[in-house]
């Protein structure tokens, strides 16, 4: 009998409502903003707080599940997706944006049992959007049930990606010219909202064709992953192979055709898994010339090899 998660869906949904109200009270107030891993990745007491109110009414009412926190990692939680129950939280996804009065913000709940998602939940704050899938029972809206455009033509495609948060040559190197070659396609264009998650979930509901990128977390695209695959999308690893939540790289599509196209021209750079496991697409170094010791100190044309379908 196949377990229904229906119920704790019921209550991730409510819990992100009253996340929503403390994000939406801080929006307008003044923020104390420190750094992690880079200059322009940014956390604020309401990240910390929000993820402290979502993980403790958890704890409450599911004693025994687990979690992966992006804040809680930050301070050090070990990011290990076993095969018990875990909920997986991106309190704020969109800092920078939090943090400049850029109105796109989500609040981010995946549910994962033995490893396989089984519900996501994103709340877009500002545009009161809550977005939701169950596994094998679609995705939807604010109860509008969603189905990605189908698109097939590569260059009638708007895609859209993250700048994201790394500063160092070769992740800039490779992600404009990852945006330089998909515009060369041609496409019709490149857009960035400022959060993966709603990124995602313009795929899912036709706002957008694709979606890709290098460098995300797990819980920037655990929810909005199942929200894509429920609204008919695909969504593949960045060498045009399986999917992997931990790998930090991500393509979400309309249709294969169209993935198949990104996979195509985009690279990835190196990022360390998020369970710290060995890469599975190790970078050569002989074909790339590149010293991973020193990694992301010199410009470099490197690529994964692609695995494409
Ligand atoms: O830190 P955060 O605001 O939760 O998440 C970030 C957002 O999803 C952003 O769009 C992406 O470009 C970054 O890579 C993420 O880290
Ligand atoms: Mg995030
Ligand atoms: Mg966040």
């Amino acid at each position: 009998v196949m377990a229904d998660w229906g119920k704790c869906l019921d209550f991730g949904v409510s819990i992100a409502r009253q996340a929503r109200t403390v994000v939406l009270d801080a929006f307008e107030a003044q923020k104390v903003v420190s750094l992690k891993t880079s200059p322009a990745d940014l956390v604020t007491e309401t990240d910390q707080g929000v993820e402290n109110l979502l993980i403790s009414a958890i704890k409450e009412k599911y004693p025994t599940h687990k979690f992966i926190g992006e804040e809680s990692v930050a301070a050090g939680a070990s990011p290990v997706l076993t095969d018990s129950p875990t909920w997986i939280i991106d309190p704020i996804d969109g800092t920078t944006n939090f943090v400049h009065r850029f109105p796109f913000v989500a609040i981010s709940i995946a549910f994962a049992v033995n490893k396989q998602t089984e519900f996501g939940i994103v709340y877009s704050c500002m545009e009161d959007k809550l977005y939701r899938a169950q596994r094998g029972k679609g995705a939807f809206c604010n109860d509008i049930p969603l189905r990605t455009s189908g698109l097939e033509d590569i260059t009638k495609a708007l895609v859209v990606t993250e700048i994201g948060t790394e500063r160092d040559d070769l992740s800039l190197s490779t992600l404009t010219s990852n945006i330089y070659r998909l515009l060369k396609i041609p496409i019709h264009g490149i857009r960035a909202v400022g959060t993966a998650a709603v990124d995602m979930c313009l795929v899912a509901s036709a706002g957008a064709d694709a979606y890709y990128h290098v460098g995300m977390h797990c819980w920037d695209i655990a929810a909005s992953a199942l929200i894509v695959s429920e609204a008919g999308g695909v969504v593949h690893d960045i060498s045009g192979g399986k999917f992997d939540l931990m790998s930090r790289r991500v393509i979400a599509a309309s249709s294969r055709t169209v993935a198949r196209g990104i996979a195509q021209v985009v690279e990835a750079f190196p990022c360390e898994r998020d369970d710290g496991l060995p890469d599975l697409l190790p970078l050569d170094p002989k074909v790339i010339g590149l010293n991973l010791t020193s990694r992301c100190s010199t410009l470099v044309q490197g690529t994964y090899p692609k695995l494409l379908w």
